[in-house]
């Protein structure tokens, strides 16, 4: 596991930035495609509109590029919380990735459906391979949650199916999430938190017991795959 700490959200925007321009360019040297799941909520969305502008925005072969989602709320497209909704404004609308190698979750048939063709689609794009993302990107909760892996949730422990769709009570909302088998065979997981309201939380996590069901980031733990956590000085603030 790698921890790289900077000064603020902007200052580790820019340099997650770089570092993915860099890492995507690796990867195309010896393959044809990159695939990476994209995460939801606030943290990413500085991220996002970097790689949107310049200088990074030439320097990505965005027609390379097979974009998914690590969760997704289960709410319309044009909804304000949608997790494609959000990177799709951020960043996807203004680059030139073919739309047919954008893959987000359908939230226009039932939840179960949805996951289970998510399933599918993700068994067609990996599974002769032992590998499956390039690249997993993720936010944590200031409960610990990732991906809509929350607290107290079965869904933590799948240790199977690659997707779920469950109603989160506490939200009143249907979730669709990646699990960690899909996500822990990953080449590489990057985590990106900031704020002081994170601190608590992530020391427990990286440096408290291993107690997934109340941590459910904890059960990120790529098997062969590289694992970095991006934070800001404001989360490590409790790192020891
Ligand atoms: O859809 C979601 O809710 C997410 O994908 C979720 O797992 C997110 O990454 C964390 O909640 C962190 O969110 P913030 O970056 O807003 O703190």
């Amino acid at each position: 596991m790698k921890l790289h700490t900077y000064k603020d959200l902007s200052t580790l925007s820019h340099a997650v930035a770089e570092w993915l321009v860099s890492y995507v360019e690796e990867v195309l040297q010896r393959q044809d495609r990159f695939t990476i799941a994209l995460s939801g909520g606030s943290t990413p969305q500085k991220l996002f509109a970097l790689l949107a502008t310049e200088p990074y925005r030439n320097r990505i072969a965005w027609n390379q590029l097979h974009v998914f989602w690590g969760d997704e709320r289960y709410v319309p497209v044009a909804d304000e919380r949608n997790n494609a909704r959000m990177a799709s404004e951020a960043l996807l609308n203004h680059v030139s990735i073919p739309p047919s190698q954008i893959h987000s979750w359908r939230t226009d048939i039932a939840p179960d459906a949805s996951a289970a063709e998510y399933d599918l689609l993700l068994h067609q794009y990996f599974d002769s391979q032992q590998t499956t993302f390039d690249l997993v990107l993720l936010g944590m909760g200031d409960d610990g949650h990732t991906l809509s892996l929350f607290p107290g949730t079965d869904v933590v422990f799948e240790d199977k199916a690659w997707t779920a769709a469950y109603y989160l009570k506490a939200q009143d909302m249907y979730r669709l999430t990646l699990t960690a088998p899909v996500v822990n065979r990953a080449a590489c997981v990057a985590f990106l938190v900031t704020g002081n309201g994170k601190a608590d939380v992530l020391k427990e996590v990286l440096q408290g017991d291993y107690q997934p069901a109340v941590y459910p980031s904890q059960r990120v733990k790529p098997v062969s795959g590289e694992l970095i956590w991006f934070v800001d000085e404001a989360a490590a603030g409790w790192l020891g």
